[in-house]
Formats: structure tokens, C-alpha cells, sequence
């Protein structure tokens, strides 16, 4: 199977909107991620319909507990087959490490989120984490490689700084806030194009209201693919 970099991220509020957006993808151009709004009222079984369209699928649950219930989450979502979880970096060490033992000879990728590409300095200072976002990221993401995950999500303006930071090749940036030249932020704040957040070397662009609410969501899609493959 080829390796498409785009993640379209199917919020919505119902698996009938889901699904029939999700029919109309090219699932050679994408994965589809599936959030916490859309799998607390769909569930399981609305990852076995979107995997029998054949996609594959990013179950974006960002569990966040202590080391034993983490786990034991991480476990359960990997049994539904799904390509790639994840979980919170601040959760800390001893949970990193034990969710990654919990995968332990699955496929399932598992990453951890740095820090939410919603957040700026100003609401990092609110919560008395006095740094910059590309500090916190970049110690995140060491923590989470020397913990064994497969990857992270940051947003692509840190993504070019953690590639020359000594992050091994094959180590995962997933970069939502992806925002097209003339799309508006929304609730996001680190935000990058499709084509930058390439040339900054992310590995995967998770991308939702771009696509999913315009007009023509496959020309969309097309056009992102297009736009990112000779970079
Ligand atoms: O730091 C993060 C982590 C996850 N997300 C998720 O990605 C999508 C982005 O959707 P847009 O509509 O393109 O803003 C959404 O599902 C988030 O939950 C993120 O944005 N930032």
C-alpha cells in the first residue's frame, strides 16, 4: 500500500456525516483520523466500517492517566486495529514507557502529543509552564523517542527545529493546524501550510476543516496531495 501523508480528521458530530464524507475521499490520497467527540457517540464499530473502506485509521483519544490506566486504554484501542494512537508527552515517563510496553509486538504506532497546536506562549504562562512552545516541544519529543514511541504531534513550525535536533530518521512528526493561504485559523494558533509544514519535514499533516467543510472535499484533498508532492 502506498503511504499517503495526508490525515483527514472527521470531526463530526455522527458516524452518517462521517461516513459519507469519508465515500468521498481517494483513500490512496489519505488516512482518516477519528477524534473524541465522533468516537464517544459512534464507538468501535464505526472504526470497523471506516477500516472495511478500507482505510487506515489514526484513533486520536490523546489518553492522558496514570502509567496503569493509560495502558490498559492503549491496549484496548490497539485491539481494534487501527494504524496509529496516541497519548499525552505530559503524562510523564513512567506512563510513555508503559503505554509503549502495553503495544509491546503490536503494529499499532503509538506517538504522544507535545503540546496541543491551540496553545501559544500566553496560555502556556497561564498554566505555569514559563518556556517557549519550541522548548516544551523539543523536550517532549526527546522524552517521548527515549521512551520508545514511534513519534509526535507538534505543530510543523517546530517541526524543522526537531529534525535537526538530533530526533533519530524514522522518528514520526504528525502536524495538525494546517491551515491553506487563504483558510482561517479557527482555534488554532501554531499554524503552517501544507507545503511548509513539508518543508519543515513532517511526516504526516493532520488535516480537518480545510477539507472536511469545503464545498468539494475531494478537490481539496487532491489539490493539498498535488501541492506536497514534488516538495
Ligand atoms: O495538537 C493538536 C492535536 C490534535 N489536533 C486535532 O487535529 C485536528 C485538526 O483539525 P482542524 O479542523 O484542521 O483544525 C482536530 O481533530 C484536533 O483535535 C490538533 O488540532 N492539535
Amino acid at each position: 500500500m502506498c503511504d499517503p501523508r495526508i490525515i483527514v480528521a472527521l470531526d463530526f458530530p455522527d458516524q452518517v456525516e462521517a461516513l459519507e464524507l469519508a465515500r468521498r475521499l481517494d483513500r490512496s490520497l489519505c488516512r482518516i483520523k477519528v477524534g473524541k467527540e465522533l468516537f464517544t457517540r459512534a464507538g468501535p464499530q464505526l472504526i470497523e466500517k471506516l477500516m472495511r473502506l478500507d482505510f487506515e485509521i489514526f484513533l486520536d483519544l490523546k489518553f492522558h492517566d496514570i502509567p496503569n490506566t493509560a495502558a490498559s486504554a492503549c491496549t484496548a484501542a490497539a485491539a481494534l486495529g487501527v494504524w496509529m494512537i496516541n497519548v499525552h508527552a505530559l503524562g510523564g515517563k513512567k506512563m510513555l514507557l508503559a503505554c509503549r510496553e502495553s503495544l509491546h509486538q503490536k503494529n499499532t504506532k503509538l506517538i504522544a502529543v507535545t503540546l496541543l497546536t491551540s496553545l501559544q506562549r500566553e496560555d502556556l504562562d497561564e498554566v505555569g509552564l514559563f518556556d517557549t512552545p519550541a522548548h516544551i516541544v523539543q523536550r517532549l519529543a526527546l522524552l517521548t523517542q527515549q521512551c520508545g514511541l514511534d513519534g509526535v504531534v507538534c505543530s510543523a513550525l517546530e517541526a524543522a527545529q526537531l529534525r535537526s535536533s538530533g530526533l533519530i530518521e524514522e522518528f514520526l512528526l504528525v502536524t495538525p493546524g494546517i491551515r491553506l493561504a487563504d483558510s482561517g485559523y479557527n482555534d488554532q494558533a501554531r499554524v503552517a501550510t501544507p507545503r511548509q509544514a513539508v518543508q519543515n519535514g513532517a511526516d504526516y499533516l493532520v488535516i480537518g476543516r480545510p477539507i472536511t467543510r469545503a464545498a468539494e472535499p475531494l478537490k481539496v484533498l487532491e489539490k493539498i496531495s498535488r501541492e506536497i508532492y514534488f516538495v
